[in-house]
């Protein structure tokens, strides 16, 4: 898996400001929003044009617009909710589809609860989009249904990420059969026996949007 951890003061300041506990929830919202239309840009360096002919007041200019199909952005519910319009900001017509998961907080592993995909993503580039890759158990299950109705280019957004959770990903590379890129804002240390990401920001859900029992 390729994997661009970013490298940009003004990123680092804003993802020192998420991790902060006294970061209030609009703060950490508007954090949250402004670090994915940073990460948007390298996020989105592979995503395909094709070329067109512009007429400039002057003369004509070859340029390029982006290709159909258009990307599909998959935010992760709830937390990757707190990402998607920062994503739209840079890829306007971008299709959207959901994925609803939470993790049992004994096992870790994921529970989907909601799934609104197109069914056919046959030729589709996708965003899959989650602050927190921690276990990776999420994001693995977010790319098999990905991938299962075809996507063939895949590329997870995320705020942190844990060498577990990355270690995971590439583990199961070879039964997802597609590339697949991780950009994120910051690679941390480990988990914790929570499952939690450390230093990380705590739950992100949570700080995006309170705590549900
Ligand atoms: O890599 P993993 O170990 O799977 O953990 C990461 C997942 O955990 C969090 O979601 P959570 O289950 O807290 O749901 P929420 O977004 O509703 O808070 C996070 O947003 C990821 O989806
Ligand atoms: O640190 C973590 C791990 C999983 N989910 C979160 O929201 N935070
Ligand atoms: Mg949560």
């Amino acid at each position: 898996m390729q994997v661009h951890v970013a490298d940009h003061p003004l990123i680092s300041h804003k993802l020192t400001l998420l991790r902060d506990e006294t970061t209030d929830s609009p703060t950490f919202r508007r954090l949250a929003d402004e670090l994915v239309t940073l990460l948007a840009y390298e996020a989105t360096r592979e995503v395909r044009v094709e070329p067109i002919d512009v007429k400039t007041p002057v003369a004509m200019a070859r340029g390029v617009r982006l290709s159909d199909p258009r990307p599909l952005v998959v935010p992760i519910l709830r937390a990757g909710l707190g990402m998607l319009e920062g994503m739209q900001r840079l890829l306007p017509t971008a299709e959207v589809g959901f994925l609803g998961m939470v993790r049992n907080e004994e096992t870790f592993d994921p529970v989907t609860y909601a799934e609104r995909l197109p069914d056919d993503l046959t030729g589709r580039q996708c965003y899959v989009l989650d602050p927190m890759l921690a276990t990776g158990g999420s994001l693995a299950a977010a790319i098999h249904f990905l991938v299962k109705r075809g996507a063939d280019h895949i590329t997870a957004v995320t705020l942190l990420a844990a060498p577990e959770g990355v270690a995971r990903i590439e583990a199961e590379l070879e039964s997802i059969g597609v590339p697949v890129t991780l950009v994120t804002a910051g690679l941390d240390e480990r988990l914790n026996e929570l499952g939690y990401i450390v230093p990380g920001l705590g739950d992100a859900g949570d700080r995006l949007y309170g705590v549900v029992g």
